[in-house]
């Protein structure tokens, strides 16, 4: 089984994935690590994100064992990855990859941006993960200070904006919910509930199609 989980930045896409995975004993990937992987890699070489042919080498030389760097997670990268990402042949590179992940067995859960209209339109559960950005920004926030980072709730939430914004309106694979995606708002849900909501949707696709 595939599931494929889509949603804006920071809607907690990542915590559920990986607490679905472990639930029904699934592989799990977090597909922004690939995009934000790019990024860091043309930074690091002191390139510009917006440099489309850096950008298509970077992603053709991706090396996933560098996928758990903790500095992947820099406010700064992510702004970085949803450059990169606008960029088809970057997100050509990395699609055999994800779609790889996918298909190995016991089942796999995807998280990202185009994970059920692009990557797994096949999958067989789609569940797109909303939040108010307020709510979002919030949890960000204590995030970031939980890991000694000093940030700005304000700044938080105009970088989720307009990250939201460029991967909402970019021509290829944009941010949005698949037609066939169960909506999962869990502004008013903690880690918890957001995960059994999430389950009794995978229960309810698996009891209406009878798949494992
Ligand atoms: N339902 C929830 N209630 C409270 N906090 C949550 C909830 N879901 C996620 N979080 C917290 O919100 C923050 C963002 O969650 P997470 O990293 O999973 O989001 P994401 O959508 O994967 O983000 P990204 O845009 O980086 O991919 C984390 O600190 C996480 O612990
Ligand atoms: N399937 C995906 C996943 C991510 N992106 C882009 O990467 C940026 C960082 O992703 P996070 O999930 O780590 O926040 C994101 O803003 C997207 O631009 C993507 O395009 N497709």
């Amino acid at each position: 089984m595939i599931i494929a989980i889509d949603g804006p930045a920071a809607s907690g896409k990542g915590t559920l994935g990986k607490r679905l995975a472990a639930h029904y004993h699934f592989r799990h990937l977090d597909t922004g690590v690939i995009y934000r992987a790019v990024a860091k890699a043309l930074l690091d070489a002191g390139a510009d994100p917006a440099d489309e042919a850096r950008a298509i080498a970077a992603a053709l030389e991706l090396d996933p064992e560098k996928f758990g760097h903790p500095a992947l997670k820099a406010r700064a990268i992510g702004e970085a990855a949803s450059v990169v990402s606008t960029f088809p042949k970057v997100r050509e590179a990395l699609l055999t990859f994800q779609r790889q992940f996918a298909s190995e067995p016991p089942g796999a859960v995807l998280d990202g941006r185009d994970i059920g209209t692009v990557i797994c339109p096949n999958a067989e559960v789609k569940i797109f993960v909303e939040a108010d950005p307020v709510v979002r920004a919030r949890r960000r926030t204590l995030e970031a200070r939980a890991r000694g980072e000093e940030v700005d709730e304000a700044v938080v939430l105009a970088d989720i904006l307009k990250r939201d914004e460029r991967d909402r309106n970019r021509p290829v694979a944009p941010l949005k919910a698949a037609a066939d995606a169960h909506v999962l708002d869990n502004s008013n849900l903690d880690i918890e509930a957001g995960l059994k909501a999430a389950i009794a949707i995978v229960e309810s696709v698996k009891a209406r199609s009878g798949c494992a």
